[in-house]
C-alpha cells in the first residue's frame, strides 16, 4: 500500500505546524520522520492515521482518497512510546483484543483467532509469554507486543510513533534491530517517527528529515547522510565542523587550503565548508598543508579516539574522530601541535539553501 501525502497543510491556531508537505511513500517500505522536537511530525503521522483532519490537502492510500475516511476504517495499525496494554488481560487477551471486537460478520472463529494470535507472538518471538499479564513482561517485550497487537488486525499501513522512545539506551538499540528484520518478514508499509538520526539511518528504507512542518530533504539514508540537502540536514544528521570557506573559479578554499571536495562549485563567493569530525586527518609534519592546531582533549571511546583541537585563529574548537589505531602511531599528548586537514566536505555559501550542482 503506497501512501500519497499531497500539499497537507495543518495550523494550530496561528502556529503552522504541517506546512504544504507532499510526500509519496512507496509500498512495502519503512519510512523514517526523523525532526527535532515541534517539527510537525506526530501531527503528520496523525493526519496518515485519521486521527486528525488536514486544513486542506489529500491523502491517498494506493491511489485511493482516504482524507474523509474514518480512522477506524482506515486499515491502520498503531505503536505508540506508551502504548497502555490491557493491564487486566493476558498478552494472548491483548493481541487478540483487535479481532475479537470486530463485528460478528468479519470476526474470525476462535481457532482462526488463536492461530493468528500464535502466529504473530511467535513472530514477535514472544509466544511463551501468552499467558502472562504484561505487567510481568519487560519494557522491551511490551513494545513487542504492542507490535503484535497492531498487526493482529492486519492493517494496510502500520504507524509507529517513537515507539522505543522509552526504552533504556541498550534495549532501544536490539529493538530497532529487531523491527528492521520484522520488517524485512511482513513488508508492512510502515511510517514511523522518530527524533533520533540515528535510528533513522539504521531502520529505514527512507528518511524524512523535517523542520518547523516542512519537508527539508527526503531519501534513502545513505543519500540524506552522505548528500545533505542543506546546513540544517547536515547538523541535524550528526556533529560537524564549520570552517569559513571561500569559493573561486569552482575551488574552495579554507585559508590556503584547496578542499578536496568532489562538487564543483558554480558560484564564487563566501561561506562555510561543513566537515564531519570522521573527515578531519591529522598529520604531524609541519610542512604539510593543513590548519595549524594543538591538542586540546583527547577522550577515548572503544575503539574511537574524540579529538577536541584548537585551530589557531580559530574561532571555534575542531572536532576530530580517529581510530586508536591511527592515534597510537601519531603518538600525540595533550597540548602537542599538529596539523588539521579537511579530506571532504561540503561548502554552502552565505544566503545558500539549495544544494550546489553535483551534490
Ligand atoms: N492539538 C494541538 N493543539 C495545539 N498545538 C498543537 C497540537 N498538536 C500539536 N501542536 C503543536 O504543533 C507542533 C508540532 O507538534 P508535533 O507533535 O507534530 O511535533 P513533533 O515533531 O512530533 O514533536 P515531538 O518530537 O516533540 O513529539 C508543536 O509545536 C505542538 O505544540
Amino acid at each position: 500500500m503506497s501512501i500519497e501525502i499531497e500539499n497537507v497543510n495543518k495550523r494550530f491556531g496561528d502556529f503552522v505546524a504541517v506546512d504544504n508537505v507532499k510526500l509519496s511513500l512507496p509500498n512495502g517500505e519503512l519510512t523514517a520522520l526523523l525532526g527535532p522536537s515541534g517539527s510537525g511530525k506526530t501531527t503528520l503521522l496523525r493526519i496518515i492515521a485519521g486521527l486528525e483532519q488536514p486544513d486542506s490537502g489529500r491523502i491517498r492510500f494506493h491511489g485511493e482518497d482516504t482524507t474523509d475516511v474514518h480512522v477506524s476504517h482506515r486499515g491502520v495499525g498503531f505503536v505508540f512510546q506508551h502504548y497502555a496494554l490491557f493491564k487486566h488481560m493476558s498478552v494472548f487477551d491483548n493481541v487478540a483484543y483487535g479481532l475479537t471486537v470486530k463485528p460478528r460478520r468479519f470476526r474470525p472463529d476462535k481457532a482462526e483467532i488463536k492461530r493468528r494470535v500464535m502466529r504473530l507472538l511467535e513472530l514477535v518471538q514472544l509466544d511463551w509469554t501468552a499467558h502472562r499479564l504484561p505487567s510481568q513482561l519487560s519494557g522491551g517485550q511490551r513494545q513487542r507486543i504492542a507490535l503484535a497487537r497492531a498487526l493482529a488486525v492486519e492493517p494496510r499501513v502500520l504507524l509507529l510513533d517513537e515507539p522505543f522512545g522509552a526504552l533504556d539506551a541498550k534495549v532501544r538499540t536490539e529493538l530497532r534491530r529487531w523491527l528492521r528484520r520484522l520488517h524485512d518478514e511482513i513488508h508492512v508499509t510502515s511510517v514511523f517517527v522518530t527524533h533520533d538520526q540515528e535510528e533513522a539511518l539504521e531502520v529505514s528504507d527512507r528518511v524524512v528529515v523535517m523542520n518547523h512542518g516542512n519537508v527539508e530533504q527526503e531519501g534513502s539514508p545513505e543519500d540524506v547522510y552522505d548528500h545533505p540537502a542543506n546546513p540544517f540536514v547536515y547538523k541535524f544528521l550528526g556533529n560537524v565542523n564549520l570552517f569559513r570557506a571561500r569559493v573561486r573559479d569552482g575551488q574552495a578554499r579554507i585559508g590556503d587550503i584547496a578542499l578536496p571536495v568532489a562538487e564543483h562549485h558554480p558560484q564564487d563567493g563566501e561561506g562555510y565548508a561543513y566537515v564531519r569530525p570522521h573527515e578531519i586527518e591529522i598529520v604531524t609534519d609541519p610542512s604539510e598543508a593543513g590548519l595549524s592546531a594543538t591538542v586540546e582533549l583527547v577522550s577515548i571511546v572503544g575503539p574511537t579516539v574524540r579529538l577536541e583541537l584548537r585551530v589557531e585563529n580559530g574561532e571555534d574548537l575542531v572536532h576530530a574522530e580517529v581510530p586508536k589505531g591511527r592515534w597510537r602511531e601519531l603518538g600525540l599528548a595533550q597540548g602537542a601541535p599538529l596539523r588539521v586537514r579537511p579530506l571532504a566536505s561540503r561548502v554552502f555559501l552565505h544566503g545558500e539553501t539549495l544544494p550546489s550542482a553535483g551534490a
